[in-house]
């Protein structure tokens, strides 16, 4: 992955090690990664099912003993991993930053899968409101979405890397609306325009 001097998001703890969990916690979130694309593509005899239930959770139980606060958890902070290093977060790469335009690339896998062989029309949203959120924050005020319009042009395939561009549109006071392009090889498949409010930081 790109090195990209990421500005600090306005929610982090002064000092924050922005690499905790190093290595390990970047094969962990690739490997649970891998886990949820199975489980989405899974047709497996019910005994086999059974078993590696079984080992999830036990491998689930032996992390929660070490669940801390959420301003502590490693998930989300990672900027040098795929979505922040968190596994719910579709997992693009960011690959350019300045003030006002971002750049990034994304392929989505079979657990973003909906139907008809594209990706599901809610991760595209959540995906959206990802990059534009995170746009919205990092070297700014704290800020939440107040709107998020999506339009789907095309279906957006899996297995394929894709472009996201993201661009601040304008200011107006508390209220800053970005915009943000997913493409391949120069087709726009999805856009988006979202309005981001400042709230004072908590
Ligand atoms: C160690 C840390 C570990 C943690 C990991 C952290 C890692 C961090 C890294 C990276 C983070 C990136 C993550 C991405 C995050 C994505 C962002 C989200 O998803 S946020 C969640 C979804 N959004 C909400 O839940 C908002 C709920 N709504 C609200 O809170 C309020 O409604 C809010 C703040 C949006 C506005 O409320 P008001 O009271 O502050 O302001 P008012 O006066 O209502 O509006 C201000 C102006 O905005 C307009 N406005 C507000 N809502 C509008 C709307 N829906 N449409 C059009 N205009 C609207 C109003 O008309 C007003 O405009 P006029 O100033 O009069 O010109």
């Amino acid at each position: 992955m790109v090195s990209i001097d990421i500005p600090p998001h306005p929610w982090w703890k002064p000092g924050l090690d922005l690499h905790r969990g190093g290595d390990s916690y970047a094969h962990l979130l690739s490997a649970t990664r891998g886990l949820l694309d199975a489980v989405a593509g899974v047709d497996a005899p019910e005994a086999v099912l059974a078993e590696v239930a079984g080992e999830v959770s036990r491998i689930a139980g032996r992390l929660n003993s070490y669940t801390t606060s959420d301003e502590s958890q490693i998930a989300g902070t990672r900027m040098d991993l795929p979505g922040r290093g968190h596994p719910l977060v579709v997992p693009y790469r960011t690959t350019s930053w300045t003030s006002v335009r971002m750049t990034a690339e994304v392929t989505f896998t079979r657990i973003h899968l909906g139907d008809g062989g594209a990706v599901h029309g809610g991760v595209t949203a959540l995906l959206f409101d990802e990059v534009l959120g995170r746009f919205a924050n990092h070297g700014r005020q704290p800020a939440r979405t107040a709107f998020l319009h999506v339009n789907y042009r095309r279906l957006v395939p899996l297995d394929v890397d894709l472009d996201i561009l993201t661009k601040v549109d304008r200011a107006e006071g508390r209220k800053l609306y970005i915009t943000a392009e997913l493409s391949h090889d120069g087709t726009v498949l999805a856009d988006a325009e979202g309005l981001f409010v400042a709230v004072s930081a908590q």
